[in-house]
């Protein structure tokens, strides 16, 4: 499939959620906790950044002054706040694609600082004239928070699911026309770290410590 490129009408967006309290994390917001060096954050913007051509941010308002502050000189982003705090990050998501005009969207949460722009672009072509793409690997759960979305279809789905006071982040794949993209296909594109989060303090030790391994071997 040929991208039509940024003024075509297969126009592309990346959402990020952030609107979590990260209280695994502690005292800190997690989507700004430095990985060596860089906000979690502007890294997962930054890696959207050459596939997409819009990127939203979707977070508390208590929250834009940091994240715009870790954004600073970065890929223009606009903010998507929440109506409503804590209502998990399955409105999260509807509240960010509600900023888009864009057809499909990647939805990414910002704790996935390994979020790997080959497989995201992949996921873009598998969406492609269906509702979603969603990853699964063996023996885990689907990654909606690492997907592609057609971006009328998910709010919709969404706001369904919400409507019956459904907050599962799963929810919204019942009323979905999406393909699976499971372990083997993922890994034609990226290593499985793309997918690993960062809840706790010493998981991002162990991503510092990845980044740096992976400098090493470069
Ligand atoms: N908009 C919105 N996003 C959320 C909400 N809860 C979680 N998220 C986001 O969803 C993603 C995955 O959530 P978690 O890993 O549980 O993050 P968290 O809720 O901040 O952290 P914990 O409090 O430790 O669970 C993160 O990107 C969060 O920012 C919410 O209530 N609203
Ligand atoms: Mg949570």
């Amino acid at each position: 499939m040929v991208r039509q490129g940024r003024d075509g009408d297969d126009v592309r967006a990346g959402v990020v959620l952030a609107g979590g309290h990260s209280t695994r994390f502690g005292d800190e917001d997690k989507s700004v906790a430095p990985l060596a060096g860089t906000p979690m954050i502007r890294r997962v913007v930054d890696r959207l950044e050459p596939i997409v051509d819009d990127i939203v941010v979707n977070c508390r308002s208590e929250q834009v002054p940091r994240i715009e502050a870790a954004l600073e000189g970065g890929p223009d982003a606009s903010f998507a706040i929440d109506p409503v705090d804590d209502r998990g990050p399955m409105a999260g998501i509807s509240t960010g694609l509600r900023e888009t005009t864009a057809s499909y969207a990647a939805v990414v949460a910002c704790d996935m600082p390994f979020v790997d722009p080959a497989l995201v672009d992949h996921l873009f072509e598998r969406a492609d004239g269906r509702d979603a793409a969603v990853p699964r690997l063996e023996d885990r759960w689907y990654q909606t928070t690492q997907a592609v979305y057609r971006v009328d279809a998910m709010i919709d789905a969404c706001e369904r699911a919400l409507a019956r006071d459904e907050r599962r982040i799963v929810a919204p794949l019942d009323d979905l026309e999406f393909v699976v993209v499971d372990e083997e296909e993922v890994r034609a594109h990226a290593p499985l770290e793309a997918f690993e989060n960062v809840n706790t303090r010493e998981e991002l030790a162990e991503a510092r410590e990845r980044l740096e391994t992976a400098r090493d071997d470069e």
